[in-house]
């Protein structure tokens, strides 16, 4: 076999279909963050040329799989990432995970070039938590706060803050958070995410339930995202979504993401680096079936 089939669809052996691609395209990054799990990586790769990115991403079209998200390390650090997006397919949904430090100047650009939206990283509204969480200089902070106000003036909304949860360092600053989204009308809302705990920081691990009740009880409606089963919380007139990674079986079971790593590997999983499958020299003609031996090596759960 080799070419996408017309309407052929990638479903893995626990019954999930493929619907969105997630792709990093740089393992570096100029922040440092404490907690960082570096999509599953280990160190620096080399980086996928744009012709491969966007082979990779139209042959996924080619499977219906019509959402994109772009991460990294930090995406923002390769110049030539409006250039790859303005050579992409058309798609439901291109967006973009970011720490926002270089988000000021290209907003419009990468609007342009075809981008739909971000996701910003932002644990606090603290500068000086926000050195500690993300371990850089002074005036980094400022700079996110920039990118937010670009990205909303540039309209890559709704604009996503992602709010890692720390025990005892930024749990204390969710309603601070969601009046600060609430300050950009519906452009910009609040995704918190439980700690991934890759670097065995204990004294930062939340209980999640506990958030979640908690957020329960001050929400006015509850609706629940196909992807990952994600609740997400209206809470006066905000909207929050929770990301809840961790022994969870119902994230995984409703998982319809296939990952791609910087160095071009079609990745099944975030967590399991035994079962990657090469691309990065694949011709356009190959990579159909390469996509199925990825698809077909799916695994359930994130730690079996
Ligand atoms: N374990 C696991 N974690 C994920 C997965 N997708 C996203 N995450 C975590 O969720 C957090 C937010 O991810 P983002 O890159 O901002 O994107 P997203 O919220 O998943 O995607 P959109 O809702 O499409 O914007 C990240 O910290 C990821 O580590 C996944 O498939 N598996
Ligand atoms: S901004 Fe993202 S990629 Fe960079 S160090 Fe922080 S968590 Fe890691
Ligand atoms: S950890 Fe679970 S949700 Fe994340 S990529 Fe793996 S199977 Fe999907």
């Amino acid at each position: 076999m080799s070419s996408a089939g017309t309407g052929e669809v990638l479903t893995d052996s626990y019954g999930r279909t493929v619907r969105s691609l997630r792709m990093s395209i740089t393992d570096r990054c100029n922040l440092n963050c404490i907690y960082c799990h570096n999509e599953g990586h280990v160190g620096h790769s080399r980086e996928m040329p744009v012709d491969t990115i966007v082979n990779i991403v139209e042959v996924a079209s080619q499977f219906g799989i019509n959402r994109l998200k772009l991460s990294g390390g930090e995406p923002l650090l390769r110049k030539d990432l409006e250039e790859a997006l303005t050579r992409l397919p058309d798609m439901r949904d291109i967006s973009l995970t970011t720490n926002a430090v270089l988000l000021r100047d290209r907003a419009s650009s990468l609007k342009d070039a075809g981008l739909d939206r971000v996701n910003i990283s932002l644990d606090t509204l603290d500068p000086e938590k926000y050195r500690t969480i993300a371990k850089c200089s002074t005036g980094m902070f400022d700079r996110v706060l920039d990118g937010i106000h670009a990205a909303v003036d540039a309209g890559l909304t709704p604009v996503k803050l992602n709010m890692v949860l720390l025990k005892d360092l930024n749990d204390d600053e969710i309603k601070d958070m969601l009046d600060f989204t609430r300050g950009y009308g519906g452009d910009v809302m609040l995704q918190l995410i439980e700690l991934m705990d890759f670097r065995d920081l204990p004294q930062y691990r939340i209980n999640a339930n506990e958030v979640e009740k908690s957020l329960l009880s001050v929400s006015s409606d509850v609706q629940v995202r196909e992807l990952h089963k994600r609740k997400k919380y209206i809470i006066n007139g905000a909207e929050v979504e929770f990301v809840r990674p961790v022994d969870n079986t119902e994230f995984c079971a409703n998982c319809n993401r296939l990952r791609v790593s910087a160095d071009g590997k079609l990745k099944p999983c975030l967590l399991v680096n035994n079962n990657l499958v090469d691309v990065l020299n694949a011709t356009k003609d190959e990579l159909p079936d390469l996509f199925r031996l990825a698809v077909s090596k799916r695994v359930p759960f994130c730690r079996d």
